[in-house]
């Protein structure tokens, strides 16, 4: 049968990156999805914003929803300081295992916890199963009608508190309508959107930044 596109995406990592060098990965991905076939990463232009506030927050604990490739994955975890780590989830365990090939390419594995599972079934161990207290940052990248509930289920969990983080991909295109009226309308969070482009494309779509304010 024919390869699926993740593992023609780890096919063009191990062709054309160096094992080791996370620039080389990140381009290799790009690279491919803009010249051979597109694929839902976050991409390079999105990808400096993510770059930004990665490097702004310099978070000690990340989480991730939705892994994919792992293409965002290396993309956090390559700015990570020694001790920090980002936890991401992936609940198809076809793409968490391209991810992990993606991942230990990139030389990464020791800052990032690829868990296979779904985020409402995880997001409540988060504390007691990896010590985490809070989040510092969150990027938000899976199911978009997944935002919102997931969202309020890492406040229900005190997983998110003052000075946390929330990084959403998508919120123009596909678009995640009501996790954007409540990050904006609430007062617990203040909100900013960097307006970019769908990845590979000239679409409209953004990043949606949203600090806690704490309660
Ligand atoms: N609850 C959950 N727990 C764990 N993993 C989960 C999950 N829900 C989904 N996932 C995983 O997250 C990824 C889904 C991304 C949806 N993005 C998208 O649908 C998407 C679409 C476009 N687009 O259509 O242009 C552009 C984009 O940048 C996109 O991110 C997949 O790898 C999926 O297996
Ligand atoms: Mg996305």
């Amino acid at each position: 049968t024919r390869t699926s596109r993740p593992q023609r995406i780890l096919k063009a990592v191990q062709r054309k990156a160096t094992v080791g060098d996370p620039q080389s990965v990140i381009t290799a991905i790009d690279h491919f999805c803009r010249h051979r076939e597109w694929a839902m990463n976050v991409g390079d232009e999105k990808g400096s914003i993510l770059d930004s506030v990665v490097s702004e927050v310099s978070p000690v604990t990340v989480l991730e929803l939705g892994t994919y490739c792992g293409y965002s994955t290396v993309r956090i975890a390559r700015l990570l300081p020694p001790g920090a780590c980002v936890i991401t989830l992936e609940f198809n365990p076809d793409y968490a295992a391209i991810a992990r090939q993606v991942i230990k390419w990139s030389g990464l594995e020791d800052k990032v916890q690829l868990v296979e599972g779904a985020s409402g079934d995880w997001i409540p161990w988060m504390k007691e199963h990896f010590g985490v207290q809070a989040f510092d940052l969150v990027f938000l990248d899976h199911w978009k009608e997944r935002y919102l509930p997931d969202t309020k289920l890492l406040e229900e969990c005190g997983l998110i508190q003052k000075g946390t983080v929330l990084l959403a991909d998508n919120v123009i295109c596909p678009g995640t309508p009501d996790y954007l009226e409540y990050v904006r309308n609430s007062p617990r969070y203040n909100s900013h959107y960097y307006r970019s482009h769908l990845e590979y494309t000239k679409a409209e779509d953004g990043l949606e930044k949203s600090v806690f304010l704490g309660y």
